[in-house]
């Protein structure tokens, strides 16, 4: 088992710059899920790590290890991928026996590693079977068990449950996670699915355009976006942000949010006072806002129950939309005046030119997110 490290890493094709100086961390046994929009460098990262691209600039270490001109059957990494790259002509026993076959290992050594992932994977019974014989989520199955079988320092997967149906996504997302506690090794893990990096991830690199936004603990990060980009990608539906400008009043600072006043709580006075009498955006995720007696009035304009919750697209202000995300049951129709409350502990303010949180920390001493100040 290892640790990866990222310094400063670039990767350019031609004239584009798929990797932008990415520094990461990737401690020893993590599971760390690189995630971001598609074009923004996922891929090409976890390649470098593989040594399946070279870099142009930067450090990849494997271990300790500086890898960079390591080819990459010499790195301890075995991947998984997407399509599964199967041989098709192979029965399941014989595609994960291959690796090791060809890396001179010993026969009983084989066995027993087959048998274990096997068993580990629940498909002892398909052994005999070719990948044509076999359901997607089987021969994902197998893909992970020609990675188990060579106990490699470091799993790379590249989105490896997109090819599956929803349902299946999730069984194999939570057998990913059992796998992960049973083995413990240190994974690597790309997707563009902020819910697949939510759910699977102890540490989540957010990442766009060739560089990473934001690096933490899933909650963490969700709670505590270093900016709106990250703000807007992980949560569906994704924050709000209405934006207004800062002006001081009796009761201290407000956002004006186009004939609705938003007062800043206390907590967060001091952090966006130096903008009074320039923009803001009001951060506030759909899932903190509540129907209530009291609070902005707002117009219903689309209701739609999902099950666990309804959305509801509302208008507030100069005709601002919003979306809030509440219990099923509340009882609201389209074209009906309402009012929202704002959970005042979970708003976010940004500078909307940058994009950057002005009320961001490292630590959460203001317990924006419960669950961080937790630990
Ligand atoms: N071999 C290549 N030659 C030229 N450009 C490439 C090559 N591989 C990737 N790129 C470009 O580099 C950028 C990053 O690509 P990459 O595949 O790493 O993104 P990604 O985040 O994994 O995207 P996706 O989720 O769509 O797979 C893109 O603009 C892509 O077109």
């Amino acid at each position: 088992m290892a640790e990866v490290t990222l310094e400063e890493l670039v990767k350019e094709f031609d004239d584009v710059v798929a990797v932008d100086g990415v520094s990461l961390d990737i401690p020893d046994e993590s599971f760390t899920v690189l995630v971001g929009p598609s074009g923004c460098g996922k891929t090409t990262t976890l390649r470098l790590v593989a040594g399946l691209e070279r870099a142009t600039d930067g450090i990849v270490s494997i271990g300790g290890e500086v890898v960079n001109d390591k080819r990459a059957y010499e790195r301890d990494i075995a991947m998984v991928f997407q399509n599964y790259a199967l041989y098709p002509h192979k029965t399941v026993e014989e595609n994960m026996r291959f690796g090791l076959e060809q890396q001179g290992t010993d026969d009983d050594v084989i066995e027993e590693r087959v048998a274990d992932a096997a068993q580990l994977l629940q498909i002892e019974e398909l052994l005999d079977r070719r990948p044509s014989e076999l359901s997607g989520g089987q021969q994902q199955r197998v893909a992970l068990g020609r990675a188990i079988v060579r106990d490699p320092d470091v799993f790379l997967m590249d989105e490896p449950l997109s090819n599956l149906d929803a349902k299946l996504r999730v069984q194999m997302r939570a057998e990913l996670n059992k796998l992960h506690d049973e083995l413990d090794t240190t994974t690597v893990y790309v997707t563009h699915d902020q819910i697949e990096a939510m759910t699977l991830a102890d540490q989540i690199a957010v990442m766009d355009a060739g560089k990473i936004q934001q690096v933490g603990e899933p909650t963490f990060v969700y709670a505590n976006p270093r900016n709106m980009f990250v703000a807007d990608f992980l949560g569906s539906p994704s924050m709000n942000f209405l934006e207004g400008d800062l002006r001081r009043s009796d009761s201290g600072l407000v956002v004006d949010l186009g004939g609705l006043e938003h007062e800043i709580p206390e907590t967060h006075r001091s952090k966006v006072e130096h903008r009074v009498g320039e923009s803001l955006a009001l951060g506030i995720r759909p899932e903190n806002i509540s129907v209530a007696q009291r609070g902005y009035p707002a117009s219903v304009e689309v209701v739609e129950p999902q099950g666990e919750k309804t959305v509801l697209e509302l208008t507030v202000g100069d005709d601002r939309s919003l979306n809030a995300s509440v219990e099923p049951d509340v009882d609201v129709s389209v074209g009906e005046e309402i009012r929202v409350e704002f959970d005042r502990s979970k708003l976010h303010y940004f500078d909307p030119a940058t994009g950057e949180s002005l009320t961001f920390s490292e630590r959460t001493s203001d317990a924006a997110d419960p669950v961080a100040t937790e630990r």
